[in-house]
């Protein structure tokens, strides 16, 4: 049956490895469409969202580079709307190619999109959301003597930038993407989470932040009325005891289950955390939605639920 999906792509979507070129970046997207292909072919109805940290991070180190009165650096909000149009283009630009390699004739939309939030977000007041590149502690140390940067160590993987990541509200344009959905049109949306705006009376003002792309996408689910929230990562299914010896690959996980797990502490912050309570937000909003949480390469298997993880009200059964 044809379902409406709402896709949440992840780093490894848009950025293999260390390759930060366009070059690089595009070929990942390319290898992107051609998974999400296989979706359209079924007949299934996309909307695509895909995060920006790395692409947000480097754009603002770009703007600092030779800022000057003449040449001001973009604040944040702005960089992160230059970050939606630049990977907005290259999933255009890769699903143009395979659309027209397997005889598809749709157009893929990227809409510019802002996403309200709170200005009283506690989240302001507490620096979570890793942007751009890794770096070792002695050059974290020198960032934040010199910029003022917020530096935390990522998962073992060196310190990063870190800015705030509230949750989003509502996404001002939703109305436009409805109605680009409803006429066929593949839809890029929300993409790094969303532009983060906040309303004073009425004006929208941008605000220095990074949105989470998996909340994000869960909003942007909900308000398209998704079937499904398919977020798309570097592994095939969540697990517990993820990386022990006895981890423990998980297939069908009902809401009541995932939040044990969510308690007991079974999933990383900043990683795993925010997709899975994405997930249990999603299949919690109605009773037939469901989330799925899998790598690129198993999308296609996982929507017809053959793998993945899969979250839903009650435990789904497996085909
Ligand atoms: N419990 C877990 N189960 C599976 N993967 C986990 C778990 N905890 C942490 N991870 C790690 O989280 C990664 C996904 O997070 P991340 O790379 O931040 O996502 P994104 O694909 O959105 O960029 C996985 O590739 C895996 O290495
Ligand atoms: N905005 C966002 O969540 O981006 P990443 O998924 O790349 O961290």
């Amino acid at each position: 049956m044809a379902k409406k999906i709402v896709v949440a792509l992840g780093g490894n979507a848009i950025q293999t490895g260390n390759g930060a070129t366009a070059d690089d970046q595009k070929q990942a997207c390319l290898n992107t469409a051609k998974q999400l292909v296989k979706l359209i072919q079924e007949g299934h109805k996309l909307i695509i969202a895909h995060g920006n940290g790395p692409q947000v991070g480097n754009i603002v180190l770009q703007q600092q580079m030779n800022q000057s009165d003449k040449l001001p650096a973009m604040p944040l909000d702005t960089c992160g709307a230059m970050s939606q149009g630049m990977i907005g283009y290259w999933l255009q630009n890769a699903l143009y190619e395979v659309f027209h390699e397997n005889g598809i004739d749709k157009n893929v939309v990227t809409l510019v999109t802002q996403v309200q939030v709170d200005a009283n977000d506690p989240a302001f007041q507490n620096p979570t959301k890793p942007i751009g590149s890794f770096y070792t502690k002695d050059e974290a140390d020198h960032l934040v003597q010199t910029k003022g940067y917020k530096m935390k160590e990522d998962a073992g993987r060196g310190y990063r930038r870190v800015v705030p990541s509230p949750k989003p509200v509502d996404i001002i344009e939703k109305k436009a993407i409805i109605d680009l959905i409803e006429s066929d049109n593949i839809v890029v949306a929300s993409g790094g989470g969303g532009i983060p705006v906040s309303k004073d009376n009425n004006k929208l003002i941008g605000v220095e932040a990074v949105i989470d792309k998996d909340f994000a996408s869960e909003k942007l689910a909900e308000l398209v009325d998704a079937d499904v929230l398919l977020i798309l990562t570097a592994v095939e299914n969540v697990a517990i005891n993820f990386g022990k010896p006895n981890q423990e690959n998980l297939t069908n996980l009902s809401v009541s289950k995932a939040k044990q797990y969510i308690d007991e502490g079974q999933f990383a912050p900043g990683s795993m955390l925010p997709k899975v309570q994405a997930a249990v937000q999603f299949a919690e909003s109605k009773k037939e939605r469901q989330a799925i949480i899998t790598s690129l390469d198993h999308a296609y298997e996982a929507v017809s639920g053959k793998t993945g993880t899969i979250v839903a009200q009650k435990e789904p059964v497996l085909a």
